[in-house]
């Protein structure tokens, strides 16, 4: 991984200056002081091991502490202090309570130093280079699409109908139910272009949007629909997929892994048995 030089160098042509080298670079979130921090380091050497020519920037939360901040530039990280974004009060039932804090990770829209980003949960590792991604064309929300047959989605009608967009024929959605729903990323990994105007929507939108179970997610879910474009699931395999849905897994191909559910040993067992 590069040091951690922002590229904003710009070259001098004669007198005038030519508009700045695009900067890009890889960013992720950390808060709080307990293990995330390790799924960080872990993702700053997986990168440098994969020889991705671009930083890591953290995005983190003040109760990061020095200790962990210091780690992480040791591993050559920009570290980034964020302050933490809240959704309005709500009654909400978040999937998982601590959900609540990811709203924050919509502070990165404001890292213009940067004109395109890769957003990366700490609890992803990256075993092959996708730098490549940074060339995806201007313009769109590029993001892999998530499973729906998870338990943790057992509060939506596509859980409890069976459906899901990693198989859309084996459970047809009810014509009596309307459209299909829109298809939905994982919020885990995603390819994005840092943009003032967008900050500005995205925290105002989320003023005023009721909080839902899988908060941030959801949230951008609905704020990029117009502009999302599924990428391969190579780019961010959320394990579930290993037993959710294996004939859509072609392992050896897979560059970027989502350690994010509630992995019990057996359930890889029988997903290896399948593939
Ligand atoms: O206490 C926390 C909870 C979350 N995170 C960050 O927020 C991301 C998303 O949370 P999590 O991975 O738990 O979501 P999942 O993908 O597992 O649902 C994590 O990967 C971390 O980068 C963190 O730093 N501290
Ligand atoms: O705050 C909401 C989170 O929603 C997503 O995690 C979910 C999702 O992957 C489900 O499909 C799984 O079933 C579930 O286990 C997992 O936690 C993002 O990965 C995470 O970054 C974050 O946005």
């Amino acid at each position: 991984m590069a040091p951690n030089i922002i590229s904003t160098a710009t070259k001098t042509v004669g007198f005038t200056k030519q508009a700045s080298i695009p900067s890009r670079a890889f960013v992720t979130f950390l808060a709080g002081n307990g293990d995330y921090v390790k799924g960080v380091v872990g993702l700053a050497k997986g990168l440098r091991k994969v020889k991705s020519a671009y930083p890591l920037v953290v995005a983190i939360l003040p109760d990061v502490p020095e200790e962990h901040r210091r780690i992480l530039e040791s591993q050559g990280c920009i570290v980034r202090e964020i302050e933490p974004v809240y959704p309005p009060e709500n009654q909400t039932q978040f999937a998982m309570a601590y959900y609540v804090i990811n709203y924050s990770k919509l502070r990165i829209w404001e890292f213009v130093e940067y004109s395109k980003m890769i957003y990366l949960d700490g609890d992803i590792q990256v075993f092959e280079n996708i730098d490549h991604l940074f060339d995806l064309p201007n313009g769109y929300f590029y993001a892999v699409m998530d499973c729906f047959c998870e338990k943790t989605w057992s509060h939506t009608p596509q859980y409890k109908l069976g459906y899901c967009q990693q198989c859309p024929n084996k459970v047809q959605w009810p014509a009596e139910m309307g459209q299909p729903p829109s298809l939905y990323f994982n919020a885990g990994m995603f390819v994005y272009e840092p943009s003032l105007s967008t900050y500005d929507d995205l925290l105002k939108q989320v003023k005023t949007t009721p909080p839902t179970p899988f908060a941030e997610q959801d949230f951008l879910n609905m704020f990029f629909k117009d502009i999302y474009k599924p990428i391969p699931l190579v780019y961010n395999l959320v394990l579930a997929m290993l037993w959710r849905h294996p004939e859509n897994v072609e392992l050896e191909k897979v560059k970027v892994v989502h350690y994010c559910a509630a992995v019990s040993f057996c359930n890889i067992l029988d997903s290896s048995r399948g593939i």
